[in-house]
């Protein structure tokens, strides 16, 4: 008989039963509760049945395992990993039996990974599959033994993805991949794939995911040509901070009836921004009208803004015509580019906004307009203000609020999620096959400098597309990126300021030269360099600083 005695550890224990009734306990097994349950040989005889049952003690209730072994058993006691557990387990009789058919189940095989994309378990009938000996996965990256898996990327991303079609050994297979959390943190994931199963089910479940995503995409498509303002937080794709944090901004500061201001280089999705704070706002069912300032010719921006009287031009629409900040009404007006416009535009702006009227060209009376103004920029306004280049007046009323938009190597972990959605995305488009994205390629992407930010990298990733062969994207399709150092980027300023600032170097430069040359004596500089001794101070203070 096991002796009887206080525990150290009472979360766990084991005992050998040997079948001559000899028996040695350890940790909760010595317990005198445990011990009386091991002595009982009926207790022991439904345990035998079981395998896995539970017992309720003084302590708490604990899962109990039992394993046959030669003329003995050894029974394992242990916590719970949660109460679901243990009521499982409690409820049901053959609840070994139900766990061992789902590991083993022929016709929903599973795969399970670790929290680094390990597989811990294959079903035995994946793995034959697969031509694995028993086990022979166990401990292998998942990429390496699954042909097309993401369940490094749902490891990575926490989130599922059910009834996704996988290609595997040139079938498609309907599978579903689950992250596994335990106390908030994904530990591992597991993937199901309807091995056999009823063939009707997975080409319906096929069909449907295809319709799905077809919808998706002309659903947006149509969107896009209507120039609805559909948008949403969800098509801002990335999960880094930064993105994180400008979407709570967005969420924010969309339901304000101020002006926002949206400041970032090119390509980074200022635009999505400005529909996701339109479609967020109370004014989301009127319109999103669209202006693009660099793109406005200088003869039409007033007819195109403000619209035309009936008979304002010979030839012109009879009825006369609506302007952008009309066609507003209620809604949103976009000023994409803004620090483009020419001067008398950012004047006749500065009025609209300020008095909230606009004047048709031929009209007579001002027209009130009700509109909510979002502006976007990738240049530097503060500066083009300081330089005169943008009038201070219209500054101060586009940009209560300024939204900043992160470029893309701010960013980088978005980078393999983004080149996935849209690989995703311009898939369905091209109606090809979606390839799957190589590691290698992936890192390549990662590391490549992105000057034109989220719109090269779409690009990039069309070209890939287009141009791949097979089913899966290395870095040779995409020869076009490069590895390794930055290539120089364009500042987030357009030609102009980089001029100046290249002119200010420059100059800096001569001024440096000419002061080592005449020993400091500012006197001979400035009329070496034909420059005023004011400004040559000035320039040296700058310098200094
Ligand atoms: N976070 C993102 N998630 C998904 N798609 C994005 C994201 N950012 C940009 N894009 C896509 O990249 C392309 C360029 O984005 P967008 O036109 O909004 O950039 P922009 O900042 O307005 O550029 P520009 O200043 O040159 O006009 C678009 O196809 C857009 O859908």
């Amino acid at each position: 008989m096991p002796r009887t005695q206080p525990v150290a550890s009472p979360g766990c224990g084991a005992a050998i039963v040997e079948h001559g009734g000899r028996i040695a306990a350890h940790g909760l097994a010595r317990s005198r509760e445990v011990a009386a349950c091991l002595a009982d040989p009926a207790w022991m005889a439904a345990l035998r049945g079981r395998r896995l049952a539970t017992l309720a003690t003084p302590r708490g209730r604990f899962l109990v395992l039992l394993m046959p072994l030669d003329g003995a058993d050894l029974v394992v006691f242990s916590e719970p990993p949660g109460d679901a557990v243990l009521e499982f387990v409690a409820a049901v009789d053959f609840a070994w039996d139900i766990i061992e058919h789902v590991v083993t189940d022929p016709f929903d095989a599973m795969t399970v990974v670790d929290d680094q994309a390990r597989v811990a378990y294959i079903s035995p009938v994946h793995e034959a599959f697969f031509g694995l000996d028993r086990g022979g996965g166990i401990g292998r990256p998942v990429r390496e033994v699954i042909e097309n898996t993401r369940l490094d990327r749902v490891l990575a991303t926490g989130r599922p993805e059910i009834g996704e079609i996988q290609r595997m050994r040139g079938a498609e297979r309907v599978v579903s991949r689950i992250p596994i959390t335990r106390d908030g943190r994904v530990v591992g994931a597991i993937g199901r794939v309807m091995f056999k199963g009823p063939q009707q089910v997975e080409a319906l479940a096929r069909h449907v995911n295809a319709l799905q995503r077809e919808v998706d995409f002309y659903r947006r498509e149509a969107a896009a040509l209507r120039g609805d303002a559909v948008g949403s937080l969800d098509d801002i794709v990335g999960e880094s901070a930064a993105i994180r944090r400008l979407k709570r901004d967005i969420a924010k500061v969309a339901p304000l009836d101020v002006p926002v201001l949206i400041h970032g280089e090119s390509g980074t999705g200022k635009e999505l921004v400005a529909r996701a704070l339109h479609a967020l706002s109370p004014r989301r069912a009127a319109a999103l009208v669209a202006v693009n300032g660099a793109a406005l010719p200088a003869s039409l921006v007033e007819s195109e803004l403000f619209g035309y009287a009936p008979g304002a031009f010979t030839g012109a629409d009879r009825k006369g015509r609506k302007g952008r900040f009309e066609q507003a009404a209620g809604g949103t007006i976009l000023l994409d580019e803004i620090g483009e416009m020419p001067p008398e535009t950012q004047a006749k702006l500065l009025r609209v906004v300020q008095e909230g009227t606009v004047e048709r060209v031929g009209g007579e009376a001002p027209l009130p307009v009700d509109f909510r103004l979002v502006s976007a920029t990738h240049c530097d306004l503060k500066r083009m203000v300081a330089e005169g280049r943008f009038r201070l007046d219209l500054f101060y009323r586009i940009s209560p609020v300024v939204i900043e938009v992160p470029g893309l190597a701010e960013r980088r972990e978005d980078i393999p999620l983004l080149a996935r959605h849209f690989l995703h995305e311009l898939a369905q488009r091209h109606r090809r096959p979606e390839p799957e994205l190589d590691p290698a390629a992936e890192a390549l992407l990662r590391q490549a400098d992105w000057p034109g930010n989220v719109r090269e990298l779409r690009h990039a990733v069309e070209r890939a597309l287009i141009f791949a062969e097979g089913e899966r994207l290395t870095p040779a399709a995409f020869p076009d990126v490069a590895a390794g150092p930055a290539r120089p980027r364009p500042a987030a300023e357009p030609q102009g300021a980089r001029l100046a600032d290249s002119m200010a170097a420059l100059e800096g430069t001569k001024i440096r030269e000419a002061m080592q040359r005449n020993r400091g004596n500012k006197k001979r500089v400035a009329a070496e360099l034909g420059i005023s001794r004011t400004y040559l101070y000035k320039r040296l203070a700058e310098i200094d600083a």
